[in-house]
């Protein structure tokens, strides 16, 4: 019968016999593959977790002893044994689960941010919590080797290390970020996981220990300080014990009991301890094992059988760079490129293949990214930097005091900017415009389609005295869009009859903002579209055009709140201008999981909203007469 619909709790998972676990995990792992081959998501990383969560929840007591996954893309193991098969129908659409951690789901998650290298802050925080409240209850944090190159955790280990609370962190080691995880810690983790021999020495002391009727077991937990110090000998781990840090391990991370022995270890030592799981990303799934590019970290929907994808292929704004990148890389070899272990996903990997000596992955570390860049920079390159837009938050600082403040040649460009959707409200690449906008000097574009991104990509990496960002969407690209119009501050492309509107496009929104452009027409209003390409810093060409009309709309799909809405309301105004403007942006909201055009539809960025809006203000600031008229007029 099976074990995996009678599990809603960890309580129910605690009670069946240690002797079936792994006919549950198999039980899991069909589950998984028959849900995320139909909706996609982190198949990979989940099908590498399933021994180690089960563990998990054997030996800790969630939700009084918190369990917080580092990015919690691995969490739908943890999310299936806490209640939540139901959800798995519709993951990360709206109505699902999401894809990481939900507080609003359940109690059992902590951390709803899907940004690497912070688990160890949390339950560092967490611990100090509990301490202070005099709570001897352990934390337990899930990281991988990947995050583990992020220096957020060091900062965290740094702390943890020396506080001597009851912290357990579980290094989940599968080598891999998207691409093998790079860099010295992972060759320290690598040197560790060969060897194993300290497992299987564990194990025997254990079993001949506990084998000593009556006082084993006493004498064994007795004996715990002097395994510690085997551990010390028996197992090099110089990384974690210089920092203060016990360490157990490397565990077979497929091997619940190893695991589950490992863990208890853990708990029962009562202060900072790492436990060094080695797992497989993909493990037990033939299709993830075998895929080389990243083990199906992140596949959309597939066919559970061949592992084949299910949509047809189309061409992305991340292929579109990929290619101008790699022509730019051939006419220009002082360009050279970063990524922060996202090499495939950016589309830097074709300028890898071409240009190996000139493209570096830094790890899952965005800020050395961006300083290192400058670095790169000042030495006489053009580094051109590829992020997601949302993971540039974090390296906000380094983008403005180590790049723009030396007036350096730096190019970055966002991947997934605006909202993105399914991956929940940490993956929306909104804060961007933003909060670049701020930055003295920079150049900001956004392309409105293939033609306008291999463009503006030139542009950019043509300017070696001032950061240029380009930003992009996620998926498929828009079609392409000719302007009407070129001059050098501005596209046209569409003309209004008269100056009734200026509908302002920030990027992809241009094809939004045409087909509002033809709704307005059939309601009597004239509207003409603008694309400014570099939409940052306003251009006075731009500014002087927009003054001659009656209003002035702009649409971006990023935070309105000090987007490029409110640097274009805020030069039209410098003039002396008194052209009423409105700005059309994202609300500042944490908008929930759904697809990219509900949540764009709820944040009031769908071509009917704008159209209802611009007739409603058109009307209000030049009267319901004078609409009439004009309506009267164009019928002409
Ligand atoms: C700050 C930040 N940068 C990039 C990412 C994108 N990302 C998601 S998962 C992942 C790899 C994580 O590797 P690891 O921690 O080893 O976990 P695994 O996928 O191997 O389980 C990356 C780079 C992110 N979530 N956060
Ligand atoms: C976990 C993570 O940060 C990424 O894997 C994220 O899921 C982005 O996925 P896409 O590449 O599908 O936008
Ligand atoms: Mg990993």
């Amino acid at each position: 019968m099976d074990l995996l619909p009678g599990v809603s709790s960890p309580s129910d998972l605690r009670r069946i016999p240690a002797s079936r676990l792994p006919e549950l995990a198999e039980e899991i792992r069909d589950f998984l593959i028959t849900k995320v081959s139909r909706t996609g998501g982190h198949i990979g990383p989940n099908l590498g977790v399933v021994e180690l969560t089960i563990a998990l929840h054997r030996v800790f007591d969630s939700p009084r002893e918190p369990l917080v996954f580092d990015v919690g893309h691995q969490i739908y193991v943890h999310k299936i044994l806490t209640g939540r098969q139901a959800g798995f129908d519709k993951l990360r659409a709206r109505g699902g689960v999401s894809g990481y951690g939900n507080t609003t789901e359940s109690v059992h998650d902590w951390s709803e941010s899907s940004h690497a290298s912070a688990s160890l802050s949390y339950v560092d925080g967490l611990s100090k919590a509990f301490e202070i409240e005099g709570d001897p209850r352990p934390v337990v944090a899930v990281i991988g080797d990947g995050a583990l190159t992020g220096g957020m955790a060091w900062e965290a280990l740094n702390n943890i290390a020396a506080g001597g609370r009851p912290v357990v962190i579980v290094v989940n080691d599968n080598g891999r970020s998207y691409s093998p995880t790079i860099g010295g810690v992972a060759t320290r983790l690598a040197a560790l996981r060969l060897t194993p021999r300290y497992e299987k020495t564990l194990d025997k002391f254990r079993s001949a220990i506990n084998a000593t009727p009556v006082v084993g077991p006493v004498l064994y937990d007795a004996l715990h300080g002097i395994k510690v110090g085997i551990k010390d000998m028996v197992s090099p781990q110089g990384m974690f014990a210089d920092l203060g840090m016990k360490y157990v391990g490397p565990v077979d991370g497929h091997d619940v009991a190893a695991v589950e022995n490992a863990l208890q270890l853990a708990k029962d030592y009562g202060s900072p301890v790492i436990v060094h799981c080695v797992t497989h990303k993909g493990f037990g799934y033939a299709p993830a094992e075998n895929h080389e590019q990243d083990l199906f970290h992140g596949p959309g929907a597939f066919n559970p059988e061949t592992g084949e994808p299910v949509a047809v292929p189309s061409t992305s704004w991340t292929d579109v760079f990929a290619d101008e990148l790699a022509t730019i890389g051939a006419d220009r070899d002082n360009v050279v490129a970063i990524t922060a272990a996202m090499l495939h996903p950016t589309g830097l990997a074709r300028f890898a293949e071409d240009f190996p000596a000139r493209t570096f992955d830094v790890g899952i570390a965005e800020q050395h990214a961006l300083t290192s860049a400058a670095g790169l920079a000042m030495g006489g390159l053009h580094p051109v930097v590829a992020l997601y837009s949302t993971f540039l938050n974090r390296a906000f600082d380094q983008f403005v005091m180590d790049i723009a403040l030396h007036g350096v040649g730096v190019t970055v460009c966002l991947d997934r900017s605006g909202i993105t959707g399914n991956d929940g409200p940490s993956h929306n690449g909104v804060w961007d415009l933003s909060l670049l906008s701020a930055v003295p000097g920079v150049r900001i574009a956004a392309p409105r389609d293939g033609e306008t991104l291999r463009l503006e990509l030139r542009e950019a990496v043509a300017v070696d005295d001032a950061p240029t960002v380009l930003r992009w969407s996620k998926g498929t690209k828009s079609a392409d869009i000719a302007a009407v119009e070129r001059n050098d501050g501005y596209d046209v492309l569409a003309h209004g009859m008269s100056k009734d509107v200026a509908i302002v496009t920030v990027g992809p929104m241009a094809a939004v903002g045409l087909e509002v452009a033809t709704a307005l027409a059939q309601r009597g209003i004239d509207a003409t579209v603008i694309d400014p390409r570099w939409v940052i810093p306003v251009s006075d060409e731009l500014t002087n055009c927009l003054t001659e009309f009656a209003l002035v709309v702009t649409v971006e799909d990023g935070l309105r709140l000090g987007g490029v809405g409110s640097a274009i309301s805020q030069a039209i105004r410098d003039t002396g201008s008194l052209t009423p403007t409105r700005e059309i942006g994202v609300p500042s909201v944490f908008p929930q999981h759904g697809s990219r055009d509900e949540v764009l539809r709820e944040c009031g960025l769908s071509a009917d909203l704008i159209t209802d809006n611009i007739a409603s203000w058109y009307a209000r600031i030049h009267g319901p007469h004078e609409v009439s008229a004009l309506r009267n007029n164009s019928q002409v």
